[in-house]
Parts: structure tokens; C-alpha cells; sequence
């Protein structure tokens, strides 16, 4: 395992190799804090079998990483699954595999998200395999993580293109003809925490993914007499290969990101897949405008001004009370 600290590091030091490591195809971090045993990751399908019978459900983004694990839980629970992206042999191996490990039958179908004539294709394929989805859960994403004063135009168009574009191409498509068949549907989308503070050096994807929020904010209020639900859900970081090889490609900042979790650990893609099948079931009928942080706390943890001091020591605590009762008046 890596052992450079980013404040300490010499970068000369960091070895790229660390990439091709087993560690980016395990589901959980190495790493941990001593209280992540306190927090132990259940990997089961949460709801009961049969939850998703007689459903289709699109995940945009099904071939690898969160998206695919969501893939493969909605299939577990029943549901017929279509997977879209740009890499179809990388769909269509993830397809065979659930299938084949479910017995429920996964499609997949090529779409590049940013263009809107390729999402109204992809729309007309889906309907002649599966009819229109009951659930749609928006996962596609591009990001890396690069100073915003090397961003060219294209880099800038690019990301915000898949990120809130490609939302929005894939919700109108499949909301209009929803809306014309009657049909009620969920629609989930996955954002990050940091589409809510902002973050340096991920602007298009901080921008288009707040912009995502407020897209599927404002349709939970208009389309729910359509019988659409809207949800959000912000993951914190869980490893991927798609997101750690471009957000952290050395490895130098996996131990400080753990070190800010108050559950001491990643989340696990398994984690994700159990909240984004309840938020699209019918377990969750009432739930619609829901933005749900899901980061074993990192966000709260990296807000509070006075975090820092979990740092200081039952002794220096004695002595910090002591010099604070003893100041008498302003
Ligand atoms: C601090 C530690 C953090 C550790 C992890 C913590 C995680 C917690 C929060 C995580 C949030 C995660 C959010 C995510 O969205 S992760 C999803 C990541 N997955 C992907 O990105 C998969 C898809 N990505 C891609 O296909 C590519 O990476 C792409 C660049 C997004 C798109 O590919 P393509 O269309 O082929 O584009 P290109 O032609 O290659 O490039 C387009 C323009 O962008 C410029 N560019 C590309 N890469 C970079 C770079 N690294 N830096 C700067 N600019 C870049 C490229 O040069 C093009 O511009 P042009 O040259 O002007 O034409
Ligand atoms: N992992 C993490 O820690 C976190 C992830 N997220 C979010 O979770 C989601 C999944 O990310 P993750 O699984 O980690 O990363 P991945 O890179 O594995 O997933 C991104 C997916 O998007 C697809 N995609 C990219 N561009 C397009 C496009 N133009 N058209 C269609 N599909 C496209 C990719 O497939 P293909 O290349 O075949 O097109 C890929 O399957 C993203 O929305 C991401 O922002 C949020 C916070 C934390």
C-alpha cells in the first residue's frame, strides 16, 4: 500500500503503478480508522426478492463501477435491466454477467448521453426490448480532477455535456413519452456532496452536478401529477476505478479523504446499490424532491470549523478547561 501523505510527499515518489493495484477492483479501502469496525458494510440486496418484479429499469452508466452494482441489485430484486453508455463490448460483458448470476434478463444498449438525437434512439431501442422504464436512474458521469485555469472550452463542455446535458437529454426524452403513455416512473439521479458546497479543481462536474439538482428538484415539483418521483442521491467517495484513477490517480490522497470520515472507511458500491433500490421502489411511493447524502459523514465533517479538534488529547483537554475557567471577563 502507498505510504506517501500528500503533506509530506515528495512527488517524485508516488508511483503510478499503484493504479493497475487489486485495490481498484475491491469494493471496500484498504485503509481504514480503527472505528470503521463499528460500521461494517452489509453487501446483501436489502429489500425482499421479488421487490422489482415486472419492472424495467434503466441505469445510464451500467457497465462498470456504482452504476453497475446498482445493476446488478435491481436484477437480484427482479427487475429487467437495460445498461446504456458509450462502450458497448464493456455493456454487453456486464449484461452476461448479471444475467447469468440473476437469471433476469439485462440489455445493453450504446448511447452517448450528450447527444440528444443518439438519446432519442437509444429511447425507441428500449421501447421495442423492454417497453418504457418504471425506473430511470441517471449514473453517467465524466470528471478529472484539473486546476480550473488549465481547462480548455472543450474539457469545460465536455463534462458539463455528459454530467447535466446528458441528464437532461435522457429525463426529457423519457419524461415526454411517459408522459404521453400515462405511465408513472422514478427517476433518480446520482450527484456528490460537493454539487451542494462547491469544490476547486472538479468545477465542471461541481457545476453541472448542482445543476442536476436543481433539474431534478424542479420536476419533482412539476411532474408529479405525471406520477414522477425525482431523488438525489450524493455519494462521498466510494472506489471505483472510473472515479479514483481520475480524482486521485496517485493515491496521495486516499489516507487524509478517510482520515476526515467519521465512519472511518469508503462507502462500498454494494451500500449505494441498497439506497438507490429503495429510493426507486415502491417502498419509497412517498418519496419525491429527496436530496440524500449518503458519506459516512465526510461532509459534515469537513464543514465544521471546529472539527480539527478531534485531534487533541483527554490530557490537553484538562489543560484547555483549565486556562478557559480560569479567563474571567472580555
Ligand atoms: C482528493 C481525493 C479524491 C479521491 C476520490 C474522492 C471521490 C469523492 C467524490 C467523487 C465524485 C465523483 C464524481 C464523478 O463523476 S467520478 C466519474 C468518473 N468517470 C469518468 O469520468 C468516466 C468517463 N470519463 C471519460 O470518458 C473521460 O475521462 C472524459 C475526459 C470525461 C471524456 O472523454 P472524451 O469524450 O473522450 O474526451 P477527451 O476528448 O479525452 O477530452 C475532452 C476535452 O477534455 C480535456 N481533458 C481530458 N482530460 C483532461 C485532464 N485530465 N485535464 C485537463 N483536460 C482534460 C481534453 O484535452 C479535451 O479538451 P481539448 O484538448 O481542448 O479538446
Ligand atoms: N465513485 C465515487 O466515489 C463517486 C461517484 N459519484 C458518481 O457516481 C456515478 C458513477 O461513478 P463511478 O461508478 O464512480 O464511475 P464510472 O466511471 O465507473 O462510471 C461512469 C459511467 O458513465 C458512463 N459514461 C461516461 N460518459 C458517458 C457518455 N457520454 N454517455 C453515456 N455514458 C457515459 C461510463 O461508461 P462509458 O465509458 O461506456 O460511456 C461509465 O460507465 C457518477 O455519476 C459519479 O459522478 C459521485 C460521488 C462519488
Amino acid at each position: 500500500t502507498c505510504q506517501v501523505h500528500f503533506e509530506s510527499s515528495n512527488w517524485k515518489s508516488l508511483s503510478i503503478k499503484r493504479l493497475t493495484d487489486s485495490r481498484l477492483h475491491g469494493s471496500t479501502g484498504l485503509r481504514s480508522g480503527s472505528q470503521a469496525n463499528f460500521f461494517p458494510p452489509l453487501e446483501d440486496a436489502m429489500l425482499p426478492s421479488g421487490s422489482f418484479n415486472n419492472r424495467m429499469a434503466l441505469i445510464t452508466g451500467g457497465g462498470t463501477g456504482l452504476g453497475r452494482a446498482m445493476t446488478a441489485t435491481l436484477s437480484q430484486l427482479g427487475a429487467q435491466c437495460i445498461i446504456a453508455s458509450r462502450k458497448l463490448d464493456v455493456l454487453q460483458r456486464t449484461a452476461e454477467e448479471i444475467s447469468s448470476q440473476t437469471g433476469n434478463k439485462v440489455h445493453a444498449v450504446q448511447c452517448d448521453v450528450r447527444d440528444p438525437q443518439a438519446v432519442s434512439q437509444c429511447v425507441d431501442q428500449i421501447e421495442a426490448l423492454t417497453g418504457l422504464p418504471d425506473v430511470i436512474i441517471n449514473n453517467a458521469a465524466g470528471n478529472f480532477v484539473c486546476p480550473s485555469e488549465r481547462l480548455s472550452p472543450n474539457a469545460w463542455k465536455t463534462i458539463t455535456d455528459i454530467v447535466l446535458n446528458g441528464t437532461a437529454f435522457v429525463t426529457l426524452e423519457l419524461g415526454k413519452r411517459l408522459i404521453q403513455n400515462q405511465k408513472g416512473a422514478s427517476f433518480l439521479a446520482i450527484t456528490t456532496i460537493y454539487a451542494e458546497s462547491g469544490s476547486g479543481f472538479v468545477v465542471p462536474s461541481a457545476s453541472a452536478k448542482a445543476g442536476v439538482e436543481a433539474l431534478y428538484k424542479s420536476l419533482a415539483a412539476e411532474w408529479g401529477r405525471y406520477g414522477h418521483r425525482f431523488n438525489i442521491i450524493q455519494p462521498g467517495p466510494i472506489r471505483t476505478k472510473g472515479a479514483f484513477s481520475r480524482l486521485d490517480p496517485t493515491g496521495a490522497f486516499e489516507k487524509a479523504m478517510i482520515d476526515r470520515i467519521p465512519t472511518g472507511r469508503l462507502g462500498t458500491p454494494a451500500e449505494i446499490a441498497n439506497l438507490a433500490a429503495y429510493v426507486s421502489s415502491n417502498y419509497a411511493s412517498w418519496m419525491s424532491g429527496a436530496v440524500i447524502r449518503f458519506d459516512g459523514g465526510e461532509y459534515v465533517s469537513l464543514a465544521g470549523e471546529f472539527n480539527e479538534l478531534r485531534s487533541v488529547t483527554p490530557d490537553q483537554w484538562k489543560l484547555l478547561e483549565a486556562m478557559i475557567r480560569k479567563t474571567k471577563g472580555s
